[in-house]
């Protein structure tokens, strides 16, 4: 009863193979693939793969990307099914202003964190930061309820505008410090600092509106390069979209 979680983000496509849709099912396979290279995964890192017995995914990244993907998946006899964000699902509520407007990612994700504040035995909020092409700083309150969150640029993006809105701006990457005294390490920290500060805000926000101190969750390509910045316990989770979308998938097939 193998199960493929598949996650396309702006930049790549994450996807994990695991021994069966539920929640701690063991990890048989993943990888991931940027977007030009997606139409040959059926004949490189897919062709080898056992055949799933069914999948789910969250896209973010348009139709046309989620399409190509569709034609790979034809390598195995499943259907292709892609989740919508719901008013709530999985122990979590939604409270976006439109709830199917929110990221597929984002919601994937809250279940994700919500699956691992249960697991903890004592509930309590979490803050899950997804930081990828764009960076998502989600806040979730101890009963589940998600409040809402910031959407950033991530560090590609923020580099890429300074360069282009400006005539002095193009230089090589730079360190992170305290305070820079070049121009590279200048575009880097204020980057860095940004992306951390509203981290740790958020947080604050989170522990002032709930009363608690918040579980931090960080997940995506650049979670590495962000978490050491945050001055904050945190726990980064490469997995956390599958884990949600294992516990969604889980609930779909025991309706
Ligand atoms: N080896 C890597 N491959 C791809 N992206 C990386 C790598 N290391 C760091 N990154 C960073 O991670 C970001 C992509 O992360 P990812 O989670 O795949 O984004 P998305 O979900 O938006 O596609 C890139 O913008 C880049 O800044
Ligand atoms: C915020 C995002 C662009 C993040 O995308 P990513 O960085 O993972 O590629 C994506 O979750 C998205 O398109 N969201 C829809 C708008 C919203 O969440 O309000
Ligand atoms: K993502």
């Amino acid at each position: 009863m193998t199960f493929l979680a598949i996650d396309i983000g702006n930049t790549r496509l994450k996807w994990a193979l695991y021994a069966g849709p539920r929640p701690g099912a063991r990890l048989l396979a993943h990888g991931a693939a940027f977007h030009e290279t997606i139409d040959t995964l059926a004949d490189t890192d897919w062709k080898a793969l056992p055949a799933p017995a069914s999948m789910l995914g969250c896209a973010v990244a348009g139709d046309v990307v989620r399409r190509r993907t569709e034609q790979q998946l034809e390598l195995w006899d499943i259907d292709p099914r892609w989740i919508v964000p719901a008013a709530h699902e999985c122990g979590v509520v939604n409270g976006y202003e439109h709830p199917s407007r929110l990221g597929a990612d984002r919601w994937a994700a809250l279940v994700g964190a919500r699956q691992r504040v249960l697991a903890e035995g004592r509930p309590r909020p979490a803050l899950v930061v997804m930081v990828g092409t764009a960076v998502t700083v989600d806040a979730i309150d101890a009963d589940g309820h998600f409040l809402g969150g910031l959407i950033l640029p991530g560090f590609g993006l923020m580099l890429r505008a300074l360069e282009m809105g400006t005539a002095g701006l193009k230089v090589p990457t730079g360190e992170v410090v305290d305070f820079p005294t070049n121009t590279s390490d200048a575009l880097m920290s204020g980057g860095a600092v940004a992306l951390a500060g509203a981290v740790e805000r958020q947080h604050r926000r989170l522990l002032q509106r709930t009363g608690a101190s918040a579980l931090l969750l960080m997940t995506g390509g650049a979670a590495v390069k962000l978490a050491p910045m945050v001055d904050l316990p945190f726990e980064i989770v490469d997995t956390l979209i599958f884990e949600g979308l294992l516990a969604m998938q889980a609930h779909r097939l025991a309706l």
